[in-house]
């Protein structure tokens, strides 16, 4: 058995507070194993965005437990999780945000650079033909299309060699021409590099490129699907976004 690169124990995180509090999410219990993908999904409000930052140590949960490589991030001074999120943990958003004023390659070498490390030329240049940009180390985000300025996020995602990858919309902002490039990109680093990647998306074709899809409905888990094709995930998308909440459904105890 692989061991869980991230695992979530009866996560719960509530906005606010009294009867004016939102639960965001309710007691979500999730194992992601080492070298997966799994894509999270699940209708607007459901608790995506909170999931994925509770599990990257952006946010705390109210209760329960979240551990990365074995490390559990609740027990953490704001010191060490920052010191984790920049060595162990890549992040890909939709918006690519780059710095406009530096080339492709400054921008790769920015978390070397945050995290006081040495900057070795020659991995810059490694996870820049990583990502079919080896040509474009000198350019600067405006003279590259969105996919290639999108590349170069994942770049810099990388360039720690990070235990996890988590995306949230990364195709997003994307045509799906650029869009399935960019998810091919990270289906290679699984299938190749033996990475693990949790992807936010309200896309079933980004979806199907990960190896499992989970829903949340109101903030808890829902069911999941191995395996499934951008239809069978699109239609079990629209059965949830129908339900108001949890009766009825399938639900798969993780
Ligand atoms: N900072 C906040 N303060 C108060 N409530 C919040 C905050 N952030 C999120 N929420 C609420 O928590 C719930 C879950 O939000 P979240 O952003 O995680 O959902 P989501 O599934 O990512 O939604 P979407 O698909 O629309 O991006 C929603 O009801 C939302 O309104």
């Amino acid at each position: 058995m692989k061991p869980n690169a991230v695992e979530l124990r009866a996560v719960s995180r509530r906005y606010g507070t009294g009867d004016g509090g939102v639960p965001a999410l309710d007691h979500v219990s999730l194992a992601f194993p080492t070298g997966t993908f799994t894509a999270v999904m699940g209708p607007s409000g459901s608790g995506k965005s909170t999931l994925l930052q509770c599990a990257a140590g952006l946010d705390r949960p109210t209760s329960g437990s979240v551990t990365v490589g074995g490390t559990e991030l609740t027990r953490l001074s704001e010191t060490k999780l920052t010191r984790l999120r920049r060595e162990r943990i890549g992040f890909v958003f939709q918006a690519f945000n780059l710095l406009p004023s530096l080339t492709a390659e400054q921008n790769v070498a920015l978390p070397l650079r945050l995290a006081g490390r040495r900057v070795p030329r020659a991995r810059i240049r490694e996870v820049l033909q990583q990502v079919g940009l080896g040509d474009r180390a000198k350019h600067r985000p405006t003279e590259l299309s969105g996919g290639q300025q999108q590349r170069v996020a994942l770049a810099r995602a990388l360039v720690t060699r990070p235990e996890v990858l988590f995306g949230d919309e990364p195709t997003g902002a994307l045509d799906s021409r650029t869009g399935r490039e960019v998810l091919a990109l990270l289906r290679g680093m699984v299938d190749d590099d033996g990475r693990t990647i949790i992807m936010v998306t309200h896309d079933p074709v980004a979806a199907s490129y990960a190896d499992r899809v989970v829903f949340l409905v109101d903030g808890r888990v829902g069911g999941e699907l191995t395996g499934a094709s951008a239809d069978v995930i699109a239609t079990r998308l629209t059965d949830l976004t129908g339900l108001t909440g949890l009766t009825g459904l399938e639900a798969v105890p993780c």
